[in-house]
């Protein structure tokens, strides 16, 4: 049987007076089920991950993550338990490192929180996790400035996982890599979801990317979905004239309906039609 392990029913959220940025969401994410929130800028796809994190407060409907609802005043307790259950990385890592925190001690500071590991035993997770993003015990030392974006990305992955969520939600999480980093955390993500049965909330403006890291999709506009179903069927045959529109929207030479299966990266060529979905 199914399990679902997040259930958002009738979701709205209005800021101040009277701006609806989400509007009547619905959704569910079983185990292990990778959900893309699609659409353009503004469509209220942030809002929803930060309404599921409990960040936002939702203006009316309700959320419920692992069968429990979120909602009310938390104690310290019910907000580590609810850590581990759903945990965020951002589209920047950097401004969510601390600047003057070592690699290293990043990992081991949301270890400490949640699990009761001796120093060394910390120091040697920490350094486990690292290896599982394709970083060293080298980095470990260094500082994010240190780090490229795309190591950034890993770290703030690392922290994520550590902590052993459910689900990870990831906010527009490779839109600012260049295509081949963006290719090399795709696959770790997709690493990750085969190794552990963790669900994803893929939130994107980038329909390619879409394409390669979720099962289901569902389209937003002004705060509202106008389409939703299986990635691969909703990015080949859309219904929905805004679903097209987003489509015909991927400014790439080549563009073609057309999954990558083999998980290799995009040509690094810019002159060749980049191979996409
Ligand atoms: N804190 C806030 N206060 C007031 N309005 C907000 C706030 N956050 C978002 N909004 C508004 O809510 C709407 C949805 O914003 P949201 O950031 O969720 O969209 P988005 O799809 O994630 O866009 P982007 O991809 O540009 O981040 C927008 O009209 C935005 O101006």
């Amino acid at each position: 049987m199914t399990e679902i392990l997040v259930r958002a029913e009738g979701l709205r959220k209005v800021y101040g007076k009277g701006s609806v940025a989400v509007d009547g969401l619905s959704f569910t994410v079983a185990r292990g089920e990778s959900l893309a929130v699609v659409g353009e800028s503004g469509s209220g796809k942030t809002t929803v991950a930060r309404m599921l994190l409990g960040l936002e407060t939702p203006t009316a409907g309700t959320i419920s993550v692992c069968g429990r609802p979120r909602k009310g005043r938390t104690t310290s307790a019910e907000r580590r338990r609810r850590a581990r259950e759903i945990q965020m990385v951002f589209q920047d890592p950097y401004s969510s490192l601390d600047p003057l925190q070592r690699i290293g001690d990043v990992i081991e500071t949301s270890l400490a929180l949640h699990f009761p590991l001796s120093a060394r035993q910390r120091r040697s997770r920490a350094l486990e996790l690292l290896d599982a993003v394709g970083l060293t015990d080298r980095h470990a030392t260094m500082l994010p400035r240190q780090l490229s974006g795309g190591q950034r990305q890993r770290v703030a992955i690392a922290r994520a996982i550590a902590v052993e969520p459910q689900v990870l939600v990831l906010d527009e999480a490779v839109a600012a890599l260049d295509v081949s980093v963006q290719a090399q955390i795709l696959n770790l993500l997709a690493d990750i979801r085969s190794r552990s049965r963790i669900s994803y909330v893929f939130i994107s403006h980038d329909l390619a990317v879409v394409n390669q890291i979720s099962d289901t999709a569902i389209v937003m506009s002004a705060g509202r979905v106008v389409e939703r179903g299986p990635t691969r069927q909703l990015l080949r045959a859309p219904q929905e004239q805004y679903t097209r529109a987003l489509l015909e929207a991927v400014p790439r030479p080549g563009w073609k309906p057309r999954r990558r299966t083999d998980g290799s990266p995009p040509s690094p060529h810019p002159t060749s039609p980049r191979p996409r979905i």
